[in-house]
């Protein structure tokens, strides 16, 4: 079956769509990987996949192998440099033409998602990340029985939920924990994403919305609160041009110094395929943020298989 080799399966959900779901789970998948973890991606958010643009994979074509469609690699490990593998899947590969929308009616993009979990060969996989639609819709539903009935229980490890901190955002938010109540899905945590704007001109982080919404949910349910990432306009230009960042010394966000190293990327984190990739994030004031959210998820999963 393509999921046996997987260890542990971790849904990256919200009730709303652009709250930053897709990068959330780009950063969380980089992060993972670069701690030294193997690493998948399923993007099943069928009406606008964009994670193969946000991994610079966008022109990569899946093959069909005698276990299922194989993955793009994105880098392989690298034991030297303590870097795990990253491998993702999106219905991206498969559109004939970047863009493309799916225009499919719920029952194909049903049978879409239960061929994806069912049809994807990952070899060896401490993580796969699933990247799901926005909502409580078909594809929700779908991806949710599918999964409990596929994944053993010690694969599931639960859901990561992105909300934004606008009170409408959290109340769509709040219908999806309560979809993982009634689907017996667990919630490793709340992101509260795009919390704050970090100032191209002096990288002051200002709170332009209201903060605080995504922690007051997560008190509401008793689920972890993960984190706030703010609103960075160089994340944005990273993601859309591959441009790599740079920070001015003394810059900071959520108290975290994150200003841009004289030799940014250490030697030993240069691995042949996904340089670039790597060395692009890894100069991005969101990192090290993500990495923190990174280490609490993992916890989150790790407390989980003991209990
Ligand atoms: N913290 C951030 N700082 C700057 N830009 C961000 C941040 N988070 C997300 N973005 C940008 O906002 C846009 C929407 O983000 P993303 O695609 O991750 O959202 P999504 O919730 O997955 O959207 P969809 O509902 O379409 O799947 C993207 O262009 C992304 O680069
Ligand atoms: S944060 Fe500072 S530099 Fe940025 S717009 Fe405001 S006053 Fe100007």
């Amino acid at each position: 079956m393509s999921l046996s080799k997987v260890k542990h399966i971790v849904l990256v959900l919200s009730g709303k769509g652009g709250v930053g779901k897709s990068s959330v789970t780009t950063q969380l998948a980089l992060s993972l990987s670069l701690a030294g973890h193997s690493v998948g991606v399923l993007d099943v958010d069928l009406t606008g996949p964009s994670i193969p643009r946000m991994f610079a994979i966008e022109d990569a074509k899946v093959t069909q192998a005698p276990g299922g469609w194989l993955p793009i690699t994105v880098h392989e490990a690298d034991a030297s440099a303590g870097i795990g593998s990253l491998r993702v899947m999106s219905l991206g590969f498969l559109l004939p033409r970047r863009g493309d929308a799916v225009v499919w009616r719920g029952p194909k993009k049903t049978a879409m998602v239960r061929q994806f979990l069912n049809d994807v060969f990952w070899e060896e996989t401490d993580y796969l990340l699933i990247d799901t639609p926005p909502g409580t819709s078909d594809e929700h539903i779908s991806l949710a029985e599918t999964l409990l009935q596929k994944a053993r229980p010690d694969q599931l490890a639960g859901a990561v939920v992105v909300t934004t901190p606008q009170a409408v955002a959290t109340a769509d938010v709040r219908k999806e924990l309560n979809f993982c109540a009634k689907t017996g899905i667990r919630v490793l945590g709340v992101v509260e994403n795009m919390c704050g704007f970090v100032c191209p001109n002096c990288s002051e982080c200002t709170n332009i919305f209201m903060s605080g919404g995504g922690e007051v949910m997560a008190n509401d349910f008793g689920v972890l609160f993960l984190g706030r990432v703010p609103i960075d306009p160089q994340f944005l230009v990273l993601i859309e041009t591959g441009k790599r960042p740079r920070y001015p010394e003394g810059t900071s966000v959520n108290g975290q110094d994150i200003s841009t190293p004289a030799n940014a990327v250490p030697e030993n984190h240069e691995i042949r395929d996904s340089a670039l990739l790597v060395r692009k994030y890894q100069d991005c004031s969101l990192t090290p943020i993500f990495a923190k959210i990174t280490t609490d998820v993992i916890s989150a999963v790790r407390q989980r298989n003991v209990v």
